[in-house]
């Protein structure tokens, strides 16, 4: 993935062919999942690269940020850097790793390699619940590198406060409440498969083998706004909602205690036919403007769902993001690389970002405004 450069040729030597396992040099992530796809098996591949119904909304995502347009800015004298804060956390990049599950399929070091590596790339890496790694056992791996974990409501609610407490005492910086899941949506990659964990692989922050993985049953009403207030209350963190894709439920989310909203499709794995991220966006941007969070600070605006360039995280950032995340790519970067290749992933969707703003006129993450952007199209005069 951290392509070399070539040597140039000797007047007369006769060219080889170029290796076929060389990785490209640039960023390519289509290569990377191809080479992903080769080692892993199929169901897994199913299960990581899937999404709900029809898949309409899965193949949408990355094409959503595209029907953006950047408008460049010239003559600027501008050299980007790409460092921000996240909910008061000094992180290199604005790019972060969503939370996924079940880590240790796509490499052994699971959800320990994927901290190293987004540590090495100063990043910031939101922890799944449905991990192969303890909440604790994770924390120890970031080094000191800020974390997120990511809570969903388990079969006992009081194994769910449990977590929340133990994700406070174990370091995290932030709760994430997914939302979004209240129960599963219908993968039918999945559903043929009849998926399921591997044998040997363990629901490390569940407790007993007969506890049923989240979401909880479809009779169960699952969380209320009021859930937010508490487990910021019971974890002594800030908390992330993931999983808002309307303006008026984002408002609803902070005016119950929440710091940040993170705008997710669930990378097109819940509802099919759902909204984008790249056009829900705005809207909750514009809702939260001029609400304060918990502390009194400006209310933190995150999205995720088909981010695979620098050009779709700018964009982003334009449109009122301070952060993006990313899922599939990572998960493809650690099966075929470990920590390494979570961090060459990250590091190398940074390079790009950090390169179109230098493009683009853009030194920091915050000068991207929306006078950046406008929508795709032609205009008739
Ligand atoms: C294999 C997989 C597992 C996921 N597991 C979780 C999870 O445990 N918790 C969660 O909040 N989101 C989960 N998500 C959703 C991601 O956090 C994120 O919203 C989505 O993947 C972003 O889209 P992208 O994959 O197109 O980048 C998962 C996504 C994938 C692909
Ligand atoms: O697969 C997912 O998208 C997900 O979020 C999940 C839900 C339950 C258990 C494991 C992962």
């Amino acid at each position: 993935m951290t392509g070399q450069t070539q040597r140039r040729r000797a007047p007369g030597e006769v060219p080889r062919a170029a290796d076929p396992t060389a990785p490209p040099p640039f960023l390519d992530l289509d290569d990377l999942e191809r080479r992903a796809r080769a080692v892993l098996d199929p169901a897994v591949v199913d299960y990581y690269a899937g999404g709900a119904g029809t898949e309409t909304s899965l193949a949408e995502a990355p094409v959503a940020w595209r029907t953006w347009r950047l408008r460049p800015r010239v003559l600027r004298g501008v050299t980007a850097t790409t460092a921000t804060t996240l909910l008061g956390s000094a992180v290199a990049t604005p790019v972060g790793v969503a939370p996924w599950a079940y880590q240790a399929m796509a490499h052994p070091g699971g959800e320990l390699a994927t901290a190293r590596g987004a540590a090495a790339a100063g990043a910031l890496m939101c922890v799944s619940t449905s991990a192969n790694h303890s909440v604790e056992e994770v924390a120890a791996a970031t080094g000191g590198a800020p974390a997120w974990f990511q809570l969903y409501a388990q079969h006992s609610p009081a194994h769910t406060d449990d977590l929340a407490r133990r994700a406070g005492d174990a370091g995290y910086r932030a709760l994430v409440l997914t939302v979004d899941l209240p129960v599963l949506g219908r993968r039918h990659r999945d559903l043929r498969n009849d998926f399921a964990l591997p044998a040997g692989l363990r629901m490390a922050n569940h407790p007993a083998p007969d506890d049923r993985p989240p979401p909880a049953a479809d009779d169960d009403p699952g969380w209320v706004l009021a859930d937010v207030g508490r487990f910021a209350e019971l974890s002594g963190l800030p908390v992330v909602v993931k999983g808002v894709l309307r303006g008026d439920d984002a408002v609803a989310c902070v005016q119950a205690g929440a710091s940040a909203v993170w705008v997710s499709a669930h990378g097109g794995r819940q509802v099919d036919l759902v909204v984008p991220s790249a056009h829900a966006l705005p809207e909750v941007v514009d809702a939260v403007r001029g609400e304060t969070g918990p502390d009194g600070g400006d209310v933190e605006v995150y999205a995720d769902g088909g981010v695979r360039t620098g050009s779709d995280a700018l964009v982003a950032l334009a449109l009122g993001a301070r952060a993006v995340f990313l899922g599939r790519p990572t998960v493809w970067g650690l099966t075929c690389g470990g920590a390494d290749g979570v961090t060459a992933v990250l590091a190398g969707l940074t390079g790009e970002l950090a390169h179109t703003m230098t493009l683009c006129g853009v030194a920091t993450p915050a000068g991207a405004t929306p006078d950046l952007v406008t929508r795709y199209g032609w205009t008739t005069r």
